[in-house]
């Protein structure tokens, strides 16, 4: 029995396309059914309150194929956003219907990449599922496919899913595919063996992590990149096992966190944001990030790249070697340059008392690497 997950209050589902829709470009009906009748049944047992779920839902592209007469899912982005918008609607209302039999309302919730960087975006987003939970609706999320270019997509939903788990404080993710577990390697080649556990990733050497199936995007390997960052016990599974994967039995590939879960504002920033810049930094100021949960001060900077302003995330990279960490940065790119080197007692001194502040305050800086980024002197 996997108590954390029997246990958990608010959960994340995701179902990809595979799990939603037929072979033929439209919403399989009898499947959507069979896993809202599970869903309705675990937010509501016996009719109590308590249970909340988000439902990160795929499906648009290949739900509007069908209506589209597109004989196979396209490959080039506008196609794929016209699918989406016809898709998502079609979705959202059999989602609506099917919700309905059991006296339940959905809301859409369609973000994008951009939505979860931004701090501004991510706050309204958690608000509004905040408040659809408060109301008692069930959300049914999807990326935002018709706006996304494709530099910024996600593109399959698994990371998303992830996200909202960071966004809602889930206490728990479930992924529901057209494959019922991890395997050693594709389950449609013979020898395959289903992986019961994963606790870090010395459990995942050898897996062979295929490509995708007919209609979904990224397969295992996204799946698996998901459970790492969720922060919170991920089961991997399909939907037939949706009901026995909540029950906290033994179906599918349990994922099980990493130690404890960092705070909201770390996890944001090491998985929702990407580095706008870059900054240098001498084996002093690796260590003293590193391993001693400092602030970076200017003294320890030794080269700024990019083009960032105050408040944006900025990769921190020893001089010689990896990445140490990410942190929202309190100066513009241009600013650096005659702050670095120095100490913030002389900066002081000599441009004025707003200019003893660190780069970045360590309640913004969240660690990325420990090995790679040691320096000789560090
Ligand atoms: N090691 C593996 N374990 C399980 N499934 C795998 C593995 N390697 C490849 N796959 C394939 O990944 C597919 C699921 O990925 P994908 O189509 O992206 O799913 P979804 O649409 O549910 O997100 C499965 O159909 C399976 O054949
Ligand atoms: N946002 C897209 C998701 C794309 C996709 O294929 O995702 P998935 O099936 O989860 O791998 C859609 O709704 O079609």
């Amino acid at each position: 029995m996997r108590t954390a997950i029997a246990g958990a209050r608010r959960v994340v589902v995701k179902a990809g396309s595979s799990s939603l829709t037929t072979a033929g470009g439209a919403i399989d009906a009898a499947r959507i059914d069979a896993l809202v009748d599970v869903l309705a049944g675990w937010r509501q047992p016996d009719g109590a309150k308590g249970h909340e779920v988000v439902f990160v839902s795929s499906g648009a592209i290949a739900a509007g194929m069908g209506p589209l007469g597109l004989p196979a899912r396209p490959r080039d982005l506008a196609a794929q956003q016209a699918a989406a918008s016809v898709g998502q609607g079609l979705l959202v209302a059999r989602y609506t219907s099917s919700f309905a039999r059991y006296d339940l309302g959905v809301g859409q919730v369609l973000l994008t990449a951009d939505d979860m960087m931004r701090r501004s975006h991510h706050r309204n987003a958690r608000r509004t599922l905040e408040q659809l939970l408060a109301f008692g609706i069930v959300p049914i999320v999807n990326e935002n496919d018709t706006v996304a270019t494709d530099e910024i997509r996600f593109g399959d939903n698994d990371r998303l899913a992830a996200l909202v788990a960071h966004l809602v404080r889930a206490d728990a993710l479930i992924l529901l595919s057209d494959v019922d577990a991890l395997y050693t390697g594709d389950p449609r080649l013979p020898g395959a063996r289903r992986i019961e556990n994963v606790h870090g990733p010395a459990d995942l050497e050898g897996v062979r992590l295929g490509g995708s199936g007919r209609v979904g995007t990224g397969g295992m390997v996204t799946k698996v990149e998901a459970a790492r960052i969720a922060g919170v016990p991920v089961v991997l599974t399909d939907a037939a096992s949706a009901g026995a994967a909540l029950a906290g039995e033994d179906v599918g590939t349990y994922f099980h966190p990493a130690g404890a879960r960092p705070s909201a504002r770390r996890q944001w920033l090491a998985h929702a944001t990407t580095g706008q810049g870059r900054l240098r930094l001498d084996p002093g100021a690796v260590e003293a990030v590193l391993r001693r949960g400092k602030s970076l001060l200017p003294a320890g900077i030794t080269g700024v790249e990019g083009d960032f302003s105050a408040g944006d995330p900025v990769d921190l990279y020893a001089e010689q070697g990896g990445l140490v960490a990410r942190g929202l940065v309190n100066y513009d790119a241009g600013e650096i340059p005659e702050l670095m080197g120095r100490s913030t007692r002389w900066l002081a001194r000599e441009l004025g008392p707003e200019y003893e502040r660190e780069i970045i305050h360590r309640d913004d800086l969240v660690v990325l690497a420990v090995t790679e980024a040691r320096t000789p002197a560090g």
